[in-house]
């Protein structure tokens, strides 16, 4: 069997190699010539597989994608051909949600927030959403939900329209699919009009897809003098971005929220869970097996520990702003694709062991560190 994997799927030749050969190819530059010979596709958001690309692969029986956007899939034609496919849903909602935790905690320290009693909307409440929520339930900010999808389906009473929850929000952050038609498109969701019906200094999260936000909009907003915060992850017209935009933003990534070890990790676990079930074999490799230990494992809290320490505890393990500078500093140079390529190793915070006084152990774990408690 000939596996064709993107280069940037980690752990593919740990989880794949005992069904076949397995070849990587950039993301970015495939051609049909490429996938001719494969029997399964493993690709990240970068490759868009369509009837061009498939044109000339006739033995292809799977196609996955490592990531839970599949706006580059065209599942249609897939079904038409009776080519199985799978994505990976839920792989990185928990990388997604401390992106933004650490984004709010920076942003606190930065512009010296508080932020407790201020309200956050989340606008798309699926994997990403609900981890978001979790992590911070009790944090002291108000969470506003936002997902019209699910308030038909009845599963979010909450549900809060999207003008009535900017409106209110000091925050927003989105979590949405990139649809570009129909009652529920989020192609430039925030649009000119919206955007100029923002109140002063609202912070605009958008770790989705960069077409959820028209890109000139903001950068007009912004030159004409509009008070927003902006930390943009993902950027229309990826990787050729609109640049000027760039000074206008407090923080800034090269779409990467969701490139934890562990999320990248999960999403190629997933896919070779889904291969098995096609294939009628049993799943047996395990993920944890394949992880490598992390630099930073355990810190002890005292009673000193306080409110106000939070972001410190968050930013031990993940640190927005390192990514901002290497972004703002390396984009020219070395281009967005290989930023995103040679990102740095980040763990989630599940991988620290936090020993702390009893008043911290609910916050801390619902954060997602392990907590283990002390009596100082
Ligand atoms: N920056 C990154 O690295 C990164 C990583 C993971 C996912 N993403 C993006 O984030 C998106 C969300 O991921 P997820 O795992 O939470 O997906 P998900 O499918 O679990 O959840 C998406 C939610 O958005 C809701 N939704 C759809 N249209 C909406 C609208 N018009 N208004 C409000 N809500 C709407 C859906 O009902 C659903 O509940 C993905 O589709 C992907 O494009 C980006
Ligand atoms: O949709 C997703 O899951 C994410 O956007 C994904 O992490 C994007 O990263 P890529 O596949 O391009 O590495």
């Amino acid at each position: 069997m000939k596996i064709l994997a993107d280069q940037n799927m980690p752990l593919v030749e740990e989880f794949f190699s005992s069904f076949g050969e397995v070849v990587r190819f950039d993301g970015r530059n495939i051609a049909a010539e490429q996938v001719q010979e494969a029997d399964v596709l493993l690709t990240r958001s970068i490759t868009q597989v369509d009837q061009q690309l498939l044109s000339k692969a006739n033995k292809l029986k799977f196609v996955g994608t490592a990531t839970i956007g599949v706006d580059h899939i065209d599942q249609a034609y897939l079904a038409e051909r009776e080519i199985a496919f799978s994505s990976a849903p839920g792989c990185n909602a928990v990388a997604v949600a401390e992106y933004v935790i650490s984004a709010l905690y920076a942003y606190s320290q930065d512009r010296d927030v508080e932020l407790r009693g201020k309200k956050l909307a989340i606008v798309g409440v699926g994997n990403i959403g609900n981890c978001l929520r979790e992590k911070l339930a009790h944090s002291g900010i108000e969470l506003i939900l936002c997902d019209p999808i699910r308030a038909e389906q009845g599963t979010l009473p909450e549900h809060v329209n999207i003008d009535s929850a900017l409106e209110s929000a000091d925050f927003v952050t989105f979590h949405v699919p990139l649809i570009k038609t129909g009652a529920h498109q989020t192609k430039h969701l925030l649009n000119v009009d919206r955007i100029k019906k923002l109140k002063p200094g609202m912070l605009i999260i958008n770790a989705s897809r960069g077409d959820v936000i028209d890109n000139q909009a903001l950068l007009n907003a912004k030159t004409s003098g509009q008070a927003l915060e902006l930390v943009l992850d993902v950027w229309e017209n990826e990787p050729n971005i609109l640049t000027e935009l760039i000074p206008y933003c407090l923080y800034t990534s090269v779409h990467i929220a969701g490139h934890t070890l562990e999320g990248k990790a999960r999403g190629t676990q997933m896919l070779y869970q889904a291969l098995c079930k096609t294939l009628g074999v049993s799943a047996t490799k395990r993920l944890e097996a394949f992880l490598p230990i992390p630099a930073l494992s355990q810190c002890h809290l005292n009673s000193t520990f306080s409110q106000r320490d939070y972001g410190r505890i968050v930013h031990m393990i993940y640190d927005i702003r390192r990514d901002n500078g290497l972004m703002r500093a390396n984009l020219e140079s070395q281009g967005f694709d290989v930023l995103r390529k040679q990102y740095p190793p980040r763990r989630e915070f599940s991988t620290l062991k936090v020993s702390t006084p009893l008043a911290h152990t609910q916050r801390l774990q619902q954060l997602g560190f392990q907590v283990e408690m002390n009596e100082e």
